[in-house]
């Protein structure tokens, strides 16, 4: 660890549950992706400004395809309160993360036509179709463990790096990033999700399907490392 902020002390809703056990047990991939170099770019400042434009416009376009994975969410929701939760993690990604994703790109000269109109890149391609994939071909456990590292992720990446003495706060050009998910209403969003999988993993019996379910969320995992390397091949 190279600095002081822990899940398991400094928030461990992100360690209990289905959410904390699956996160525990695919930890060499889950640092890879929490701790890895494009997050320290942004945590100091040296990350180079045209790796972070790309990344926010491929960014812009995966929350979309995120967006169509919770509608298809509501869709496999076999009680109203599942799919009441399912459509407010939509509307939470659409009308605050998505909306605040296009002011904030907007600081960065990037118009929302220009997002619109980009082109997918293969990361971003190989890590949302996974994601619909889980969600046409599971039920609802399924898609929302594969869902997860998405959610859990960039959140610890937020709280730590806003919590870090390390993170340059003056002068870093990444700083209202690291603001945004460090934020409160990212992390209500983070941990009603939390919350949600874990009585959905009582109800769906996720005890039985552990070796499936932690497959696809270290799946993700691995997706979303790889996901921040799309600033350089978009
Ligand atoms: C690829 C990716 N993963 C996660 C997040 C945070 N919802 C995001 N904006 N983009």
């Amino acid at each position: 660890m190279d600095d002081e902020w822990q899940a398991e002390r400094n928030w461990p809703l992100l360690t209990t549950g289905l959410a904390g056990r699956l996160r525990r047990d695919c930890m060499a991939q889950w640092l890879d992706f929490v701790r890895h170099p494009f997050v320290r770019g942004v945590a100091d400042g040296t990350l180079p400004p045209g790796a972070f434009r790309n990344f926010l416009i491929q960014d812009y376009l995966y929350l979309i395809q995120y967006a169509r994975a919770c509608a298809l969410a509501v869709y496999k929701a076999d009680t109203v309160a599942d799919m009441r939760h399912a459509a407010s993690l939509m509307a939470g990604i659409l009308d605050t993360e998505l909306a605040m994703h296009v002011g904030y790109c907007r600081q960065w000269g990037i118009e929302e036509a220009a997002l619109q109109s980009a082109e997918e890149s293969l990361e971003l391609l190989a890590y949302s179709r996974f994601i619909l994939d889980r969600a046409q071909t599971g039920d609802l456990l399924d898609l929302m463990v594969t869902m997860a590292p998405c959610l859990i992720g960039y959140a610890e990446v937020g709280a730590r790096l806003h919590a870090s003495p390390l993170t340059r706060r003056e002068g870093n050009p990444y700083w209202s990033w690291i603001a945004l998910y460090g934020g409160d209403e990212y992390t209500q969003l983070v941990e009603d999700g939390i919350r949600q999988l874990d009585a959905l993993a009582t109800r769906y019996g996720a005890q039985a399907r552990y070796p499936t379910l932690l497959r696809a969320f270290t799946t993700a995992v691995r997706l979303e490392t790889a996901f921040w390397g799309t600033g350089r091949s978009a």
